[in-house]
């Protein structure tokens, strides 16, 4: 689902992403052992420096991939593997990394993410339903016809009256 197509906007601010990632920190800690975080970039940096924080994890690594060229999702392309370094501490199939990303969407995401660590944890903060089977954790749903606009892609600006059209 593109954000032309999408019908509902969820607008989130850092505030309740902070909630929310807090919120997903606090799941994600029963969950281990977890020797290292993985966070799938961009948008799992966010997260991933929260939950980490949260947890106690100091060995961080980058899963780097796109897909949307801002709203539309083209060809998934892997443009950072894990390291070997990383791969070494999270042992047999990724089993002792948690991977964290801001969302899961149709799950094209995740599901490449799985392939590169299929024993790994992995945890989004927001999925919708396409999504949510391939991710381990995540906060909350939220329909598929729905966009989530993050706090790092906005930014403050005028919203007409209801009465006048306003969504
Ligand atoms: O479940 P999917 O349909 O694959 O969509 C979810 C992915 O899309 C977004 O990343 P994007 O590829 O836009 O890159 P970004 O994190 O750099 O913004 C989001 O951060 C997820 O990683
Ligand atoms: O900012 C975003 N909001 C979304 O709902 C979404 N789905 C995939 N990629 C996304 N990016
Ligand atoms: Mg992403």
């Amino acid at each position: 689902m593109s954000e032309e197509t999408a019908r509902k906007p969820f607008p989130v601010s850092w505030d309740q992403f902070h909630r929310d990632a807090r919120a997903l920190a606090w799941r994600l800690n029963g969950a281990g052992p977890f020797q290292a975080l993985v966070a799938v970039t961009r948008g799992g940096l966010v997260p991933a420096a929260i939950v980490a924080r949260e947890i106690g994890l100091r060995v961080i690594d980058t899963l780097c991939v796109a897909s949307y060229d801002h709203t539309t999702q083209g060809e998934m392309q892997v443009l950072k593997g894990l390291s070997d370094a990383i791969m070494k501490v999270g042992g047999e199939g990724g089993k002792g990394l948690l991977i964290v990303d801001d969302l899961v969407d149709t799950g094209k995401t995740a599901r490449v993410v799985r392939q590169i660590a299929p024993k790994a944890h992995i945890a989004a903060v927001y999925a919708k339903p396409m999504g949510k089977p391939l991710v381990d954790t995540f906060i909350t749903e939220v329909s598929q016809d729905t966009w989530i606009f993050f706090p790092w892609d906005t930014g403050l600006s005028f919203q007409p009256p209801i009465r006048d059209g306003a969504a």
